[in-house]
This record gives C-alpha cells, sequence and structure tokens, in this order.
C-alpha cells in the first residue's frame, strides 16, 4: 500500500499554484490580512525617510560637545525648536544647538543627539552635562531599507507587520493572488442536514460543515455543494459541476469498497487520472486523490475522523501551497513528549488525536479519553494534536518522545 511519504509527494507535485499572470486582484490593505502578496514590492522611499532623531532631547555638533561633563558643561545656543513634522530652517554652527523631539528631522549641521535628561535647559541656553557618543541617536536616512530594493517578496501571506510596511510605504491598494476556490460535497443516502428529523439510519452531514470551515479558515473560497445521494446520476452532475468550478474538490464517503461507493467509478468515467485509491495510514486508508486538468479532487473517507484527518494531513498543505505562499506550505511536525501511552498495530501510520498540553513550558502529548474509533467524533472535540505512530512502531510508552501535528 501507498506510504503517506509517497502519498503526499504523488499530491504535492501535481499543485499548481496560483499565477502572477491569471490570478491576480487588488485589495484595499485594511482587507488585506492574511491574503498572498502576488508581485514583490519596491518602495521609492527610504526607510528611515530622513535623518531623524531617536530621543527627545537636542541636536547639536558632536566636536562642540566632546568634552563636556556635570561639573564642566557645555554651553550652546538653543536656535530652533524641531517637533515631529517640521522642516528645520536653521543650519546649527559652532556653539549651537536645536531643541529635537523624537521623530523630527536632523537639522543641518547637527551630527549628534543628547537626551535631554542629560541637559539643563534655560530659556535659549541648554547645558550638556555629559559627552554623547559620536552620531547617538540619530536614525540615518536609508538605514532600515534603501528605495530601490526589493521591500516585500511575492508569496508572502501578509501579517501585521507587512500590513505596517506596505502602510508605511503609502500602498493602500496591493496585488494579491485570489482566494483559491474549492468546492465540498458530501455522498450518501443516509445523510441528512442538521434541521431534517432523523429517521431510523439516518445521520446528519457534519463533515460538510467542518470541512467548510476549515477551508474557509486556510482563506479559500468555498463553494459546498450539499449532500449528494449514491446515486451514480446525480454524482456525475455534482462533480462535473465542482470540477469546472474550483481548484479543489473535497468529498467526504462513498471511497471505499462498499457497493455504494460510487467516487471512483465516476472520476475515472470524467476522465480523471486517478493517482491512488488508498493510503497506509490509520484513520483514513481509503482516500482517493484524482486530477482534472483544471482542478485537483479529493475523495476523503466518510467516517468524520478520518476526513479530518486526511484533510489535516493531506489538503491543508494542498490549499496553501496552491494560493501561491512560497515557503512554510507544508505541514510542521514537531516531537514532544508523550504523557500517555500510544499504541498501533505497527502496520499503518496511525495519527491518535489528543492534546499538547504545556508542562513547565514544555509540550506534552496526552491521547484523548474515550474510544479511537475513527466514526467517535465526539472526542475530537477540544483535540489540538494528532501525534503519529510510523510504520511498524506498535508502542510508545509514557515519556518517549512523538512527533505530532498540530491541528484545529
Ligand atoms: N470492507 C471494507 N470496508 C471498509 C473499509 C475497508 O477497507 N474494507 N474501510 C473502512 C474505512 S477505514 C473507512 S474510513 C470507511 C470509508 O468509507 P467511505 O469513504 O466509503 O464512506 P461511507 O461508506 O460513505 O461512510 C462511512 C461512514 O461515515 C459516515 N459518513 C459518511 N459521510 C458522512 C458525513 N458527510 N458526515 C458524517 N458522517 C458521514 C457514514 O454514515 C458511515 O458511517 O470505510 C470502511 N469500510
Ligand atoms: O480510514 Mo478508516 O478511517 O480507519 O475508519
Ligand atoms: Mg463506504
Amino acid at each position: 500500500m501507498l506510504s503517506v511519504k509517497d502519498a503526499e509527494t504523488i499530491i504535492f507535485n501535481h499543485v499548481r499554484p496560483l499565477n502572477q499572470e491569471h490570478d491576480l486582484e487588488v485589495v484595499d490593505l485594511l482587507t488585506a490580512f492574511h491574503r498572498i502578496l502576488a508581485t514583490p514590492v519596491i518602495s521609492s522611499l527610504d526607510f528611515p525617510h530622513w535623518d531623524n532623531s531617536a530621543m527627545d532631547g537636542f541636536a547639536v555638533r558632536y566636536e562642540d560637545v566632546q568634552n563636556s561633563n556635570s561639573e564642566n558643561p557645555t554651553i550652546l545656543e538653543v536656535v530652533e525648536e524641531i517637533p515631529a513634522g517640521y522642516e528645520p530652517k536653521i543650519t546649527i554652527k559652532k556653539g549651537q544647538a536645536a531643541r529635537i523631539f523624537t521623530g523630527a528631522i536632523i537639522p543641518k549641521g547637527a551630527d549628534t543627539i543628547v537626551i535631554q535628561e542629560k541637559t539643563k535647559f534655560q530659556k535659549n541656553q541648554v547645558f550638556i552635562l555629559a559627552t554623547p557618543q559620536p552620531q547617538e541617536f540619530i536614525r540615518k536616512q536609508g538605514d532600515f531599507y534603501q528605495a530601490g530594493t526589493e521591500l516585500l517578496p511575492a508569496g508572502i501571506s501578509l501579517n501585521p507587520a507587512e500590513i505596517a510596511i506596505l502602510a508605511a510605504a503609502q500602498l493602500p491598494k496591493i496585488s494579491v493572488f485570489r482566494r483559491p476556490r474549492v468546492a465540498i460535497f458530501s455522498s450518501g443516502d443516509e445523510l441528512v442536514t442538521p434541521e431534517q428529523t432523523l429517521k431510523p439510519g439516518q445521520i446528519v452531514d457534519s463533515n460538510q460543515y467542518a470541512l467548510a470551515s476549515l477551508v474557509r479558515d486556510l482563506g479559500a473560497e468555498v463553494l459546498t455543494l450539499g449532500i449528494v445521494k449514491d446515486n451514480p446520476s446525480s454524482l456525475t452532475e455534482t462533480i462535473n459541476y465542482a470540477i469546472n468550478n474550483s481548484d479543489i474538490v473535497i468529498s467526504s464517503g462513498g471511497v471505499s469498497v462498499g457497493d455504494y461507493d460510487y467516487i471512483d467509478n465516476i472520476l475515472a468515467s470524467l476522465g480523471a487520472e486517478i493517482h491512488f485509491r488508498a493510503v497506509q495510514m490509520r484513520p483514513g486508508k481509503p482516500l482517493t486523490f484524482a486530477t482534472f486538468p483544471n482542478s485537483l479532487y479529493f475523495g476523503l473517507p466518510g467516517n468524520p475522523v478520518s476526513a479530518l484527518v486526511t484533510f489535516w494531513r493531506f489538503v491543508e498543505p494542498t490549499i496553501k501551497k496552491l494560493s501561491g505562499i512560497n515557503q512554510g506550505w507544508e505541514s510542521k511536525f514537531i516531537k514532544v513528549k508523550s504523557h500517555s501511552e500510544l499504541k498501533s498495530n505497527g502496520k499503518m501510520e496511525t495519527y491518535i488525536w489528543g492534546n499538547l498540553n504545556l508542562n513547565d513550558g514544555i509540550y506534552e502529548f496526552q491521547q484523548t479519553s474515550g474510544n479511537l474509533n475513527s466514526g467517535n467524533l465526539i472526542n475530537l472535540a477540544q483535540t489540538n494534536a494528532l501525534a503519529i505512530l510510523p510504520v511498524g512502531k506498535t508502542l510508545i510508552s509514557p515519556g518517549e518522545e512523538t512527533l505530532v501535528l498540530q491541528i484545529g
């Protein structure tokens, strides 16, 4: 059976990230949080824009004050006051200083700031009570960024720091990648919506709710196509619509070996290239991955935990990669101590849901309580991690390390 690693490689090799020419959208900076920058940004402004003061104090010529101390203060004439936002008019000459405030432009002639705590100020005279370092507290024009060079690269997620940088660079409208479009549907004659009264044998389509929330949280646009009966013509119609209206299609249910598990046959009849139908993992073994010319298809298993585990393990990084992020779209596994005894049959890569708890600043994994059954959605509540036992590993004892994938 195909290993999880090989399945992942196959999937990621088929992801074509959104394109800088065709998949752009211009958005207001205030709505750009977590969007992906589509083109590199170059600013014509230096940062800082001008030599400016990092402190409230006095702008002086270093050579005038280099031998100052409290017994022998240097006395300078204060010729101008320079608040932030004001353009200085006077060049500082020998024996002169300017009163200056944080962020204000350094006047011509001055090269050093003396903070006001090291001075005594009287009328238009300042007494310099200590010798500063040469050029102390001056933020030089272009020290942080030089105009014309790359300010931000394409393919990064816009977090608060980047949003602030774009605002500072006077770019209130920016090019980002459009949101990936993801179609979701559930298949099964037994499925009903949460509003419907349950008849014997029926179950609520909970997968669609969970999957839509996860997809939206990843910044994608969700197209929910509802519940589709285990009926080849309805499934054909829905899948055909989905592959023509989205970048990624996610279905749940109908991918195992039962008589009513039609998804794979219909994918084949619609001309999909089916890359695999099962992966050596538990939960999540019956997982179908197929491609059409313009979309990727994930046939997730119907069991609620299996659908979510396969989403977290394979679909989440796929959506991230497709969205145009150039780094860090891959799943991140972390090594932590297990507080619980973790068991597997050793035949499948096994995913155990539970919690990363902080214990004296160190994360420890604790298996969820109750039955680890892929049909048991209830004890998935409030978990935040999956511990992973590789094939061949049957036991992780308390205190031993395990790899975990954070979920949520
Ligand atoms: N003979 C075998 N039977 C099964 C195998 C196998 O290898 N041989 N694999 C089992 C495993 S593992 C899983 S996982 C499931 C996957 O089944 P399907 O993907 O075909 O899904 P269904 O048969 O449609 O449903 C399975 C289960 O999940 C419930 N379900 C389905 N959709 C939803 C939904 N949208 N929301 C909530 N719950 C849903 C459904 O009622 C079933 O209980 O196959 C095993 N069988
Ligand atoms: O993949 Mo199934 O998930 O083990 O119930
Ligand atoms: Mg089935």
